[in-house]
C-alpha cells in the first residue's frame, strides 16, 4: 500500500498515564475511549489489539499514517499515539455530538430537512474534496462515520479502509477475491455473508437510550458497508475516487428518505439492487433528487464528480448560493451538542476494569463487558436556519 505524505510530528502517549472516562464506541477494528487530558482537553483514543485479526496491526498503522497527514476543519487531526507489544492506540479530538445516523434518528420521521441536508453534505463534500486532493479515496462513507464536533461542524472518522490511489484508475480485487482472501487468512471472515435468518440486522431504536449504531450494525466488512458499496466495486471493474461520490449519493438519499436506496433482505440482494435497481424517488423532482440521481449513476464514468471532482458537484443547482469559503465560519450549525450533556461524567466502565490494558485482557476472557455507550439524549436540535446563509 502506498503511504501518504510523511507523518507530522506527533505526541507520544504513555498508556499508563491515560485515564479513560468511558467507552465511546466499539467498531470492527477497535475500541474508542474518552480520555480527559490535563483536566480540560478531551480526546477520543482508539485502541486496537494487534492480535485481534490477521491485519489489525497493518490497518491500524495505516489509519495512523493517514491521520497524521490530515489538516482540514472537517477531518480529524492526530493528537498522539502509543504502541505496546499488544496494543496500538491513537488519539483524535473528541466529537461530543454523536454521529449523523444517531442525529437523524432523533428527528421527526427520522429525516432531515432540505436545508439541514445541504449544510451537512456541503461539509462532507469539502472533506472528501480534501482527501481526494491528497490522493486518498475514503471508501467508507456512511452516516455512522460522520461525527459532530463540539462546534456542530462535521468530522469524518475511520480511515482504515481508505486507500491511496496513485493513478486515476486502479484495478482492485473483486468482492469474490476479497472474500476468498479473507477466508483464507482468518477465521474471522468464515462467518456467512448473511445472518442465519438471511437478514442483516439493522435495528431501529425506539429511543436513543441504550442504542448503539456502531455495535456491528452496518459495521464494516471486507467490502465496506454493503448498502454504500459502488457497483464498480461489486463488479471488480476498477476503483476510483468516484466510489466516494456514489456513497455520498447513498448517504444523501438516506438523509432525505430515512432509508438507503438499495438495501435488500440480505447482502446478495443488496448487491443485486446496487447493480441493477434504479433508486426510487417519491414526489416531484427537485434539485436535491436530481443531485442524488446523478451521484447514483451506475456507470462511474457518467457519475457526477467523475470528471470534475468535487468542483463539479459543488456547481450543482442544489448547492446554489452556498458560500463554500465561509462554511467553517458558520457559528450556528443545525445541531450543537450541549456542553453539559453527561459525556464528561465518569461511566461505569466494567467490573474490575481500571485501565485500558485491563479492558483488553478482560476482552480475551469470557467475561461480559459493558456494551457501547449511550448517546446523549439531552443534545439539542435547533431548527434555526442561520446556517442556510453560509
Ligand atoms: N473522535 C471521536 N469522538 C467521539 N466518538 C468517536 C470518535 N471516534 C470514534 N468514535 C466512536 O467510536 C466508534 C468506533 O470508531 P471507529 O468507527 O473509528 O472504529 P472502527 O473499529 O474502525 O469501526 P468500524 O466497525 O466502522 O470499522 C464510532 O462509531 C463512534 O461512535
Amino acid at each position: 500500500m502506498d503511504s501518504p505524505t510523511p507523518p507530522n510530528t506527533q505526541q507520544n502517549l504513555n498508556l499508563n498515564n491515560l485515564k479513560p472516562l468511558k467507552i465511546l464506541g466499539k467498531g470492527a477494528m477497535g475500541t474508542v475511549f474518552l480520555i480527559q487530558q490535563n483536566n480540560t482537553t478531551n480526546m477520543a483514543l482508539k485502541v486496537v489489539d494487534k492480535s485481534s485479526t490477521h491485519d489489525a496491526e497493518r490497518r491500524a498503522h495505516w489509519e495512523i499514517q493517514v491521520l497524521s497527514t490530515l489538516a482540514h476543519p472537517f477531518l480529524p487531526s492526530l493528537l498522539g499515539s502509543f504502541e505496546t507489544a499488544q496494543l496500538l492506540g491513537w488519539a483524535v479530538p473528541y466529537c461530543p455530538g454523536g454521529d449523523l445516523n444517531v442525529l437523524r434518528y432523533h428527528q421527526t420521521d427520522h429525516v432531515f430537512s432540505t436545508t439541514v441536508i445541504r449544510f451537512y453534505i456541503a461539509e462532507i463534500l469539502c472533506a472528501l474534496d480534501h482527501l481526494h486532493t491528497m490522493g486518498i479515496a475514503y471508501r467508507d462513507l456512511k452516516p455512522e462515520n460522520v461525527l459532530i464536533q463540539q462546534s456542530g461542524h462535521v468530522t469524518l472518522t475511520d480511515f482504515d479502509l481508505s486507500r491511496k490511489l496513485s493513478h486515476k484508475t486502479v484495478k482492485i480485487e473483486t468482492v469474490d477475491d476479497r472474500i476468498n482472501e479473507s477466508r483464507r487468512k482468518t477465521r474471522r471472515w468464515r462467518v456467512p455473508l448473511t445472518e442465519p435468518n438471511g437478514k442483516i440486522a439493522r435495528v431501529i431504536p425506539v429511543s436513543r437510550r441504550g442504542v448503539s449504531f456502531s455495535d456491528g450494525e452496518r459495521s464494516n466488512s471486507f467490502v465496506g458497508t454493503a448498502e454504500y458499496v459502488a457497483p464498480e466495486v461489486i463488479r471488480g471493474d476498477g476503483h476510483e475516487f468516484a466510489v466516494d461520490w456514489w456513497a455520498f449519493g447513498v448517504l444523501t438519499y438516506e438523509m432525505l428518505y430515512g432509508k438507503t436506496p438499495f438495501k435488500g433482505k440480505n447482502k446478495k440482494e443488496t448487491f443485486r439492487n446496487v447493480l441493477f435497481k434504479s433508486p426510487e424517488f417519491v414526489g416531484r423532482k427537485t434539485a436535491l433528487t436530481d443531485l442524488i440521481e446523478r451521484l447514483l449513476e451506475k456507470d462511474p464514468l457518467k457519475r457526477l464528480g467523475y470528471g470534475g471532482g468535487a468542483s463539479e458537484i459543488k456547481e450543482h443547482e442544489f448547492f446554489r448560493g452556498v458560500k463554500w469559503e465561509i462554511l467553517t465560519e458558520v457559528v450556528r450549525p443545525p445541531f450543537i451538542p450541549s456542553k453539559d450533556d453527561g459525556y464528561l461524567t465518569v461511566d461505569k466502565f466494567g467490573e474490575g476494569i481500571v485501565n485500558i490494558s485491563d479492558y483488553f485482557e478482560k476482552l480475551k476472557s469470557p467475561v461480559v463487558l459493558p456494551s457501547s455507550p449511550l448517546r446523549s439524549p439531552s443534545s439539542e436540535f435547533r431548527d434555526s436556519v442561520s446556517f442556510d446563509e453560509f
